[in-house]
């Protein structure tokens, strides 16, 4: 990991001190591919708190749920994955899904669509890709673009291959999102159908949120994504097979090492208020590597527009009879 300071620069210099990137860089792509960059503009770097705690040297797996026995013929096997579920929403907030269904082509085929899209000239993806976001005046070492899927479908005109991509790809993953979300609901005591049909996920919101991490000279110092919830109901991420994400997870950073061809799962805020707290929306956050270039695509699932999200009923009666 490079800790030096640049070339030129008086050793006493801060770090906060180097300019602002040159305005015709407009992408974090295009910084991180910009000759002989070593170190990063002061506008990319994060303080040193809180985002630099230690990680985790926990040895205790983040969950991992096999989709398919929800469709068990052993009533035993649902039953079970639901107390599976259960338990990894109140202990992590976070879990792996396997063997739901989505072809392994269709997962590295939207990936590949992703990275094209950042690959388009700067010109070509203005007004669509969001390039920087600020934290407090502090950019992200990220380009990102939200993509509407549901109930409206939209997507870019380029790479030409996108649009079907994304379609198929949406489809599928709404499929399992909807079925993990009964699971869900069912884990809470409530009717299988009580969260599908309260907040109305026929009509419910869905995006394409893809997020290209460019290496990075000096990662120590700078931020991928900041230690942020999701809004929602459920999130499934996958990404390149590049490490970066980190979930908060009793009170330390844990790394996340997704298993192959599998979901990340997690879920949302509207989670957290609908099961009355019973299920925590977790902090987790990305770094950035020297290396390699990251690219995750989260799909969250959220209510319809026009739903109101309140604690179950059930669930504040449960409460209630402590
Ligand atoms: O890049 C990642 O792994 C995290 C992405 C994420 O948390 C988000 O898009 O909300
Ligand atoms: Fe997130």
């Amino acid at each position: 990991m490079a800790t030096t300071a640049p070339t030129g620069s008086p050793p006493s210099q801060p770090s906060l001190t180097h300019p602002p990137p040159p305005r015709k860089l407009t992408t974090v792509k295009a910084l991180s591919e910009s000759s002989g960059l070593s170190f990063i503009p002061s506008i990319y770097t994060f303080p040193k708190q809180p985002y630099h705690e230690p990680v985790s040297d926990t040895k205790e797996p983040i969950p991992t749920i096999d989709f398919s026995l929800l469709a068990s013929s052993h009533p035993d096997e649902r039953s079970e994955t639901i107390r599976e579920f259960g338990k990894a929403c109140r202990d992590w907030g976070f879990f792996m899904v396997t063997n739901h269904g989505v072809p392994e082509r269709m997962m590295k085929a939207i990936i590949e669509a992703c990275r094209e899209f950042f690959g388009l000239p700067e010109e070509e993806k203005r007004g669509i890709s969001i390039f920087n976001e600020s934290v407090d005046e502090i950019l992200c070492w990220r380009d990102y673009v939200k993509i509407f899927q549901h109930p409206e479908f939209h997507s870019p005109n380029k790479p030409p291959s996108f649009r079907e991509i994304a379609l198929e790809y949406s489809k599928r993953v709404r499929l399992v999102a909807r079925e993990i979300i009964r699971g869900i609901s069912e884990s809470l005591g409530l009717e299988k159908d009580y969260i599908d049909e309260t907040l109305n996920l026929e009509n419910g919101l869905q995006l394409i949120a893809a997020n290209l991490y460019p290496p990075c000279p000096r990662p120590e110092l700078a931020m991928g994504l900041p230690p942020h919830s999701d809004h929602g109901i459920l999130t499934l991420l996958i990404q390149n097979q590049i490490g970066g994400l980190q979930v908060q997870h009793k009170g330390k950073w844990v790394n996340i090492d997704p298993i192959p061809n599998s979901f990340l799962a997690n879920i949302g805020d509207h989670i957290e208020i609908l099961s009355n707290g019973k299920y925590k929306s977790v902090l987790h956050r990305a770094v950035v590597n020297n290396r390699d270039v990251r690219i995750s695509i989260a799909v969250p699932h959220g209510p319809a527009l026009d739903a109101i999200v309140s604690p179950a009923s059930k669930l504040v009666e449960d409460v209630g009879n402590l």
